[in-house]
């Protein structure tokens, strides 16, 4: 019936243009390699980030934290950005069709996306009933990170996480939900973006076909809109802006170079 299920599922549940057209058995093996994506790629394991989640910051180690200067803060929260992307590059590589994208296209959507899916994937690592975030082995509260001085950015963050975490998404729905919203095909610098369309729409067909066979359709109405989360990566952005302002050298001697690679954009190096 599985199969039978998906067949007619595909025939009689939505119209597909020819380049798309997609077989019962690629269905099944798309949604696979999304899944299998995600969950090894994923940094922390759901249920050990659920085991942690009572575990908060005492006020003495919230105080230790809050006293931190700005500069160190920084460091510390970009190099944890750069290992979390390392891990959400390694996702967008076991992705198929992702590597056969065109090279510069490749590089756009991670530019674009990267900390797109860090913030997805930061909701998972979110505690919603008291409202704190997992962060160097603890949860804290959003208070913790005062000294970074861009409360607006953290604020929203957290508001983003809480709208995360109340449509509850499964690891499945959460691989989904970060491979379309990775493979953008609207990116303007994309070389081949009919290649990356023809993709996405693979994908997010195999994400209603999920959807549909579990009674989840509902969600898709639900999730942040695209520029929900550009506005936040747009916020981090002008916030970078106003550190390197600050600690004009930071940025350069301690920033890792896959940091300043996304976010730190070249004609300014020149
Ligand atoms: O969630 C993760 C990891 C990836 C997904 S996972 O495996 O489920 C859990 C671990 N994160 C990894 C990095 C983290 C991060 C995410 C976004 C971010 O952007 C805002 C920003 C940028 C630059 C300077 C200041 C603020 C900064 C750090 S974090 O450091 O833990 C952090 C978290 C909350 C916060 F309020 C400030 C920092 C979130």
């Amino acid at each position: 019936f599985h199969n039978l299920e998906s067949y007619c599922s595909l025939n009689f549940s939505s119209f597909f243009p020819p380049e798309c057209m997609i077989s019962a058995t690629e269905l099944e093996l798309l949604m696979q390699n999304v899944i299998f994506a995600h969950q090894e790629t994923c940094q922390f394991r759901q249920e050990n980030l659920q085991i942690l989640r009572w575990e908060t910051f005492s006020p003495e180690e919230m105080q230790n934290f809050q006293q931190k200067p700005m500069d160190q803060m920084w460091e510390r929260c970009v190099c944890h950005i750069t290992d979390a992307i390392q891990y959400i590059v390694e996702f967008a590589k076991r992705l198929s069709g992702f590597t056969d994208l065109n090279p510069n296209d490749q590089i756009v959507l991670l530019k674009a996306g990267a900390m797109e899916l860090l913030l997805i994937r930061m909701s998972r690592a979110f505690n919603c009933f008291n409202n704190t975030v997992f962060f160097e082995g603890k949860y804290a509260q959003l208070e913790l990170f005062h000294s970074l001085g861009c409360t607006d950015l953290i604020t929203s963050m957290f508001d983003l996480c809480q709208s995360l975490c109340a449509l509850n998404l499964s690891e499945h729905e959460m691989a989904f939900f970060n491979a379309i919203t990775l493979l953008n095909p609207s990116y303007p610098w994309l070389q081949d973006k009919h290649k990356v369309d023809t993709l996405y729409r693979k994908i997010h067909f195999a994400f209603r076909h999920l959807l549909r066979r579990t009674h989840r359709e509902f969600i898709l109405m639900k999730l942040p809109e695209k520029e929900k989360l550009s506005n936040i990566c747009q916020l981090h952005l002008e916030k970078l802006n106003i550190f390197r302002q600050m600690y004009p050298t930071i940025a350069w001697e301690r920033f890792p170079p896959l940091y300043k690679e996304l976010f730190i954009s070249e004609t300014e190096n020149s």
